[in-house]
């Protein structure tokens, strides 16, 4: 099992952002994107989904094309595609059944201890618990791929350290594709670390 990326080049008008990028991602293991803001992470996890035009030669999981593969994968890019109108109830739901899902919601609300607020809607939630409610969703697709972008974004510390834990956990058994401004954080957790470079995206075994 793997995802593989084949020559993947991104552009917008009057702007080239990454140049053919090769890589396979294995069934396990945790992948770090660091890189200066602006350089093309987020453009990259977006190329993967199919939600931007990209030229490439295939992404693909297990030599399948990502469109026959989309449950493989959970991309839910930040806080703010919340319909604010929903609770995160609502969310855990939808996503436990899209994704046929076997993760029991209430271990997935305890783990974060969201009881008090889970059923309400999310306009009432703080940032943090946009973000716990966000990563929550991760945990109950049990997804064999996790792209993350800035996942660790308006947590505080212990929750940081406590989502590291348990990415590490996961990332023994799912392949875990994360970029992260908290890169000292995240680096003794990542067994491969990816930076982008004038359009490059290269190794950077530390
Ligand atoms: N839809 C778009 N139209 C035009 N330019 C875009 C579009 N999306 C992104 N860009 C540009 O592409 C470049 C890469 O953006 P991207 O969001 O991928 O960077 P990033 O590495 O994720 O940044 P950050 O660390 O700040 O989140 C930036 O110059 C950005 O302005």
């Amino acid at each position: 099992m793997a995802l593989e990326v084949k020559n993947l080049s991104i552009s917008f008008p009057h702007l080239r952002v990454i140049n053919n990028f090769t890589y396979q991602f294995n069934q396990n293991g945790l992948y770090l994107f660091v890189a200066t803001n602006g350089s093309g992470k987020t453009s990259i996890f977006r190329s993967i989904l199919g939600l931007i035009h990209s030229k490439n030669n295939g992404i693909t999981i297990d030599d399948k094309p990502m469109a026959q593969m989309r449950r493989s994968v959970f991309y839910y890019e930040s806080s703010n595609w919340f319909d604010i109108n929903m609770s995160g109830m609502d969310y855990l739901k939808l996503i436990k059944t899209q994704w046929k899902s076997n993760v029991k919601i209430n271990a997935v609300i305890h783990f974060w201890k969201m009881e008090n607020y889970v059923n309400k809607s999310i306009r009432k939630y703080s940032l943090g618990m946009k973000q716990k409610l966000l990563i929550a969703l991760y945990l109950i697709s049990d997804a064999d791929y996790l792209i993350m972008d800035e996942i660790n974004n308006g947590l505080d510390e212990d929750s940081r350290k406590k989502l590291l834990k348990k990415l590490n956990e996961l990332s023994q058994h799912k392949c875990i594709i994360i970029s992260s401004h908290y890169k000292d954080e995240v680096y003794p957790y990542a067994d491969k670390i990816l930076t982008i470079k004038d359009h490059e995206v290269i190794n950077d075994n530390h």
